[in-house]
């Protein structure tokens, strides 16, 4: 194979009697005479020839690659980079073993552990196009490394997670709260009151700290049913116009407020819904706290599955809130328990005593999976979730949090956290809208691989970021275990009916 006409530093033609496909590497030598490694973006056939038109991706040296400063050799020869070089350049120890390059079956290719985490990363595509069979096969990496997973899965696809590998790794867990461990704010999300329902939010702020005061250790249904109580005895003083009487936190007493026909009309449709929300949501109320179920090393499955959309937002912010929040906190413990001050040091004790009792998961760096992530970090609003989840991508790196958003919207996703997914693992995106914003939050996706997105198909990904050695086209390995993704087989469901 030879080059053929002008070349630059980027880009060249060559043409070859061989045939030659699009993503396929080749080698060839720049006016240094340097091995410079590159990669076909087009192939003309013409007669008997290939015309390939190659993007240079830079000089090859020791399996490693760095930029190319000079030309491509004019006339120069054109060889097939052999499996062997290609192998030793997407090879990564410790990494995550994923895939193969999709022109190359014998090219392994992996995923820097630390960076895919630390930095964040995305698994996007249509629906159908591979992100589930995607998370599972990083699932089953990352289980042999002991990783400490936290999947947040709206339709509960990974519940029925099961490799060989992950055998007791897998621990699915059905979202429970405590609401007297909630705040007022997030207790109002989660009976879903509107964020601008401010009488029916102040009243439900003042039965909280009320029954907070009253009766301190109770929690689960029995604090709900209290709160509920006390609603019902003030919807009778307001609609005979008494005052009622709530604690209020700030001023540590008793306060009291003369109550309208419009306190009226909050308390008694407060009332109502709470006795709603007992009944809908009564398999999630408990008097534990969810966050002391997550295990350490093991892959921690919260099945959100027949949850409405804003129970699972302050779900999910809950569990963003208080990983982040108690992850931060043990590693600041870690260095008080050194202070000179005995006061730090006797909290930063007991703080590390209690989280090694109850919070054992943030001992280590943990990843956070957030499946339909654009339910959670939409566009358009700012939730709960977003807020926590947004700190998670901002600041999660300097504690060890990792975040993995997964989502067939990108372009419902909002573009600040999106931007912080270092790693874009990305399936067939059909949508030009969708391939644009993608674009435009991951400068390593260039137009040309951009427009590759339309044509892959279903488990081929562009794969773009720090944790892999080049901007590639890898072939996910099909999971070989079981997860929830499998397409229904309809028409063999209907056909079986005969057997009925
Ligand atoms: N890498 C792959 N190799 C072979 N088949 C795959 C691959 N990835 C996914 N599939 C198959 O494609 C179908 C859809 O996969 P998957 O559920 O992962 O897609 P998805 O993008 O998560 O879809 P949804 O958005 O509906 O969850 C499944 O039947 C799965 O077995």
């Amino acid at each position: 194979m030879k080059v053929i006409g002008k070349t630059t530093t980027s880009n060249f033609t060559f043409e070859s009697l061989e045939k030659v496909r699009f993503g396929e590497y080749v080698i060839a030598k720049n006016t240094d005479d340097e091995d410079v490694l590159a990669i076909v973006k087009n192939v003309v056939a013409e007669n008997e020839k290939f015309i390939c038109e190659a993007k240079v991706i830079g000089v090859l040296n020791n399996n490693k690659i760095s930029v190319n400063r000079s030309p491509i050799k004019p006339n120069g020869e054109v060889k097939f980079c052999d499996d062997g070089i290609l192998n030793n350049i997407f090879y990564v120890k410790n990494g995550l073993n994923i895939g193969h390059l999709l022109t190359r079956k014998n090219v392994r290719v992996y995923l820097d552990t630390n960076k895919l985490i630390s930095r964040h990363f995305a698994v996007l595509s249509i629906t159908g196009g591979g992100k589930s069979n995607t998370v599972a096969v990083l699932c089953r990496e990352l289980g042999k490394k002991n990783a400490s997973l936290i999947i947040l899965d709206p339709h509960g696809e990974y519940s029925t997670l099961y490799h060989e590998d992950l055998e007791g790794k897998v621990k699915v867990i059905h979202p429970t709260v405590n609401p007297s461990i909630l705040s007022p704010e997030e207790l109002s999300d989660l009976i879903g009151l509107e964020k601008d329902d401010f009488d029916k939010r102040v009243y439900l702020e003042y039965a909280y700290y009320t029954i907070k005061k009253e009766f301190p250790n109770i929690g689960g249904m029995e604090f709900i049913e209290k709160l509920e109580n006390l609603l019902y005895e003030w919807s009778k003083s307001a609609e005979v116009g008494w005052e009622i009487k709530y604690y209020n936190p700030l001023k540590r007493k008793y306060d009291r407020r003369k109550a309208g026909e419009k306190d009226f009309i909050a308390i008694i449709s407060l009332y109502d819904i709470i006795g709603k929300f007992m009944i809908d949501f009564a398999l999630h109320i408990g008097d534990k706290d969810m966050i002391e179920e997550f295990e350490i090393g093991k892959i921690n499955v919260v099945n959100l599955s027949g949850l409405e959309v804003h129970q699972m937002i302050t779900l999910v912010s809950f569990i963003a809130k208080h990983i982040l929040s108690k992850r931060v906190l043990y590693l600041k413990s870690l260095k008080d328990i050194n202070s000179p001050n005995e006061r730090i040091k006797t909290t930063a004790l007991s703080n590390l005593k209690t989280i090694e009792e109850h919070y054992k998961i943030v001992i280590k760096p943990l990843l956070l999976i957030v499946e339909e992530a654009h339910i959670f970090i939409p566009i358009n609003e700012q939730t709960s979730a977003s807020l926590w989840l947004g700190k998670i991508a901002r600041e999660g790196r300097k504690f060890g949090v990792g975040l993995g958003l997964v989502s067939q919207r990108p372009k419902q996703l909002h573009p600040d956290v999106l931007s912080q997914t270092n790693t874009k693992i990305i399936l067939r995106i059909v949508e030009p809208e969708d391939q644009k914003y993608i674009q435009r939050a991951s400068e390593e996706l260039g137009e040309d691989l951009a427009k590759d997105l339309a044509s892959l198909g279903i488990g081929e990904a562009i794969i773009v970021g720090t944790a892999i050695s080049l901007p590639s086209i890898v072939k996910i390995d099909k999971f070989d275990g079981i997860y929830g993704g499998k397409d229904i087989n309809i028409v063999g469901e209907w056909m079986g009916l005969d057997d009925w």
